[in-house]
């Protein structure tokens, strides 16, 4: 069994975790460096898992250590991982929003690196991760980064990791966007009068259920979309609203903006060294 050591035990880091222990990863071999000693407590309770306060003994007999803090944290750990990471020579797996592989080996040194987005569905095992190596990633080790993050949902292999700043943009950050449109569906229905709690089950309800069907059926969404469309019917007249507010391009604005915000996260990480 790979000994596996969390840098950051917050959010993603837990519910990596969790996906792992689900699938059977025995708890002695995952460890977690995370500042706060109330969330040491709970994931050692929760997940039988060893906890520090330190990120190099964490990491002291890790094969695999998964970096999970915030972008602006990644180049303060170098002072404190750098020893141990020389000694132990792990694969590296980067959760971070924007970081660039070449960052992350300039300030860790030449590892076999993973640069890889998960999304907050992971924490019910629903997650879709982008991955993408460095060329020190051996065939194995890609497997074994792989095994990590499928244990909490479906993973996709991005061979241009410049396009790892639109897997952020797309299903790192996607989640809100589904979020935001409930809410705003939600809103709609309470203006024309209908209770929030109605309104609320049943935009939520909704989204389960497209969603459900966008993986289940196997259809093109398109071909989806247009069975809910009778012609000259409700759906139509909500459908050409949404176009004469060109949807598409409202869209594409926001992607490009996450896209070009992970992009400037690592540039500014450039700029403080
Ligand atoms: N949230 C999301 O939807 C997604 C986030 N990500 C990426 O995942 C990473 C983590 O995000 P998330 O889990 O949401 O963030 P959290 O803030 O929940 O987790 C980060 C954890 O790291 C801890 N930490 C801070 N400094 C150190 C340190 N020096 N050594 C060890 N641990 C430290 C923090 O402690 P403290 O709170 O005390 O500072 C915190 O518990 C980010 O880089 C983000 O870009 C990727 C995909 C999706
Ligand atoms: O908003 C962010 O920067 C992080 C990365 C993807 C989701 N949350």
């Amino acid at each position: 069994m790979p000994h596996i050591a969390f840098i950051g035990g917050g959010n993603m880091a837990r519910s990596l975790i969790g996906g792992l222990i689900k699938t059977g990863v025995a708890g002695s071999t995952i460890s977690v460096a995370e500042p706060r000693a109330d969330a040491r407590q709970d994931l050692g309770r929760e997940f039988g898992v060893a906890c520090y306060a330190e990120s190099h003994l964490a990491a002291a007999n890790a094969d695999v250590v998964v970096l999970a803090v915030k972008p602006q944290i990644m180049p303060s750990l170098q002072k404190e991982m750098r020893e141990v990471l020389a000694r132990q020579h792990p694969m590296l797996i980067s959760i971070a929003a924007g970081v660039r592989l070449d960052q992350l080996e300039r300030w860790f040194g030449a590892l076999p690196i993973v640069r890889c987005m998960p999304n907050t569905p992971a924490l019910i095992g629903a997650g879709a991760t982008g991955l993408c190596a460095n060329a020190r990633v051996s065939p194995p080790q890609r497997a074994q980064a792989q095994h990590i993050l499928a244990a909490v949902g479906i993973t996709q292999w991005i061979a241009e990791e410049r396009l790892m700043d639109t897997v952020t943009a797309i299903s790192g950050s996607g989640p809100a966007y589904f979020f935001a449109i409930v809410e705003a569906l939600e809103d709609a229905a309470v203006a024309q009068g209908m209770p929030r709690a109605t309104a609320r089950a049943l935009a939520t309800q909704t989204c389960l259920g497209a969603g459900r069907m966008l993986t289940e059926d196997g259809e093109a969404p398109g071909v989806l979309r247009q069975r809910v469309t009778s012609p000259n019917g409700t759906t139509q007249a909500a459908l050409d609203s949404f176009a004469g507010d060109d949807l598409h391009r409202i869209v594409a604005r926001a992607v490009a903006a996450a896209t070009r915000r992970g992009e400037q996260m690592a540039a500014d990480l450039d700029k403080s060294l």
